[in-house]
């Protein structure tokens, strides 16, 4: 039997470790067990229970205030995941051997991990030769993405992401709660953008036209392989949360073997669908 994880990932201060929270409440108020796995040895604060925690393996301080080392809090992070990615034996003790587990990985915010360092893709390999299905769940905060450019910078964030680790990618717009009426009507066209159209809004904003042409061909990129799409993620809307949530299951296939349901949708693409059913939710509530 396959077990099943989301590595939860994302920019600093993006919402992963309120996601995991809100995602471990929502499952016990439906009767799941879904655990948690802390992996940021720098972490100070999370409300969820832990089933591991790389703390108690190595801390960042310990790294930092180590005379022979004298790393400072981003270089004494990259030690401890490579320390970490070095004691994968550590993590399998800690998890243990339950079929049919379903566990999140908060990982740290610094984006590092997520472009060119191995570590994440090793934790990625090892999980699946622990038979786990493993899901990328890429968190962006939706505050920085409603303007052309900043938008473009998350798209490339999440797509390194997915490029880097090769696993099936849930990308996620958080805190949507925090945004005015107004905003959350605007930012209905980043969730399921047009980047051809997107492309004519940054060319006003962009200053120089030298860049033009480059933007142009990396919208046009993922507008043609449509690779890019964002769910929203109100912490505060069991709905939405139960949309993201099935949407994830979906893609390492949860429960195949109970009687699995696909995502709400039945004859439009997932995404869009979802997207416009949110925004109609709120036009009649
Ligand atoms: N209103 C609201 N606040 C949120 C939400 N998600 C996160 N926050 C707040 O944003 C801040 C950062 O959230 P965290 O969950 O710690 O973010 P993180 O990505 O784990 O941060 P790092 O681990 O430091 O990279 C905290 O003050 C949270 O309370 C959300 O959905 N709604
Ligand atoms: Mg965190």
């Amino acid at each position: 039997m396959p077990r099943y994880a989301q590595l939860v990932m994302g920019p600093a201060g993006s919402g992963k470790s309120t996601y995991c929270s809100t995602i471990v409440q929502h499952a016990e108020a439906i009767n799941r067990s879904i655990q948690v796995v802390n992996l940021d040895p720098a972490a100070e604060h999370f409300n969820y229970p832990v089933m591991a925690d790389i703390r108690e393996l190595i801390h960042v301080d310990d790294v930092m205030e180590d005379d022979s080392l004298r790393f400072g809090p981003n270089g004494g992070l990259v030690f401890c995941m490579e320390y970490f990615a070095s004691n994968f034996d550590w993590l399998e003790e800690s998890l243990g051997h339950v079929e049919d587990d379903y566990i999140l990985f908060d990982c740290p915010g610094q984006i590092e991990l997520y472009t060119h360092l191995p570590v994440m893709k090793q934790l990625v390999e090892q999980l699946q030769q622990w038979e786990f299905r493993v899901c990328g769940v890429f968190l962006v905060d939706s505050q920085f993405m409603v303007e052309s450019f900043k938008f473009i910078s998350g798209v490339m964030a999440a797509l390194s992401a997915m490029v880097a680790l090769e696993i099936p990618q849930v990308n996620i717009m958080s805190k949507m709660d925090l945004l005015s009426p107004k905003a959350k009507k605007e930012i209905e066209k980043y969730l399921d953008p047009d980047m051809y159209s997107m492309m004519e809004d940054s060319a006003v904003t962009l200053r120089s036209k030298k860049f033009m042409k480059l933007t142009k061909a990396i919208c046009g990129l993922i507008d043609d392989y449509s690779m890019v799409r964002f769910l929203p993620f109100d912490c505060t809307d069991d709905e939405g949360i139960n949309i993201v949530l099935q949407h994830i299951d979906f893609s390492i296939q949860y429960g195949e073997d109970l009687e699995f349901k696909e995502p709400k949708e039945d004859d439009e693409e997932p995404g869009n669908k979802n997207f416009d059913e949110y925004f109609q939710d709120r036009v009649d509530s």
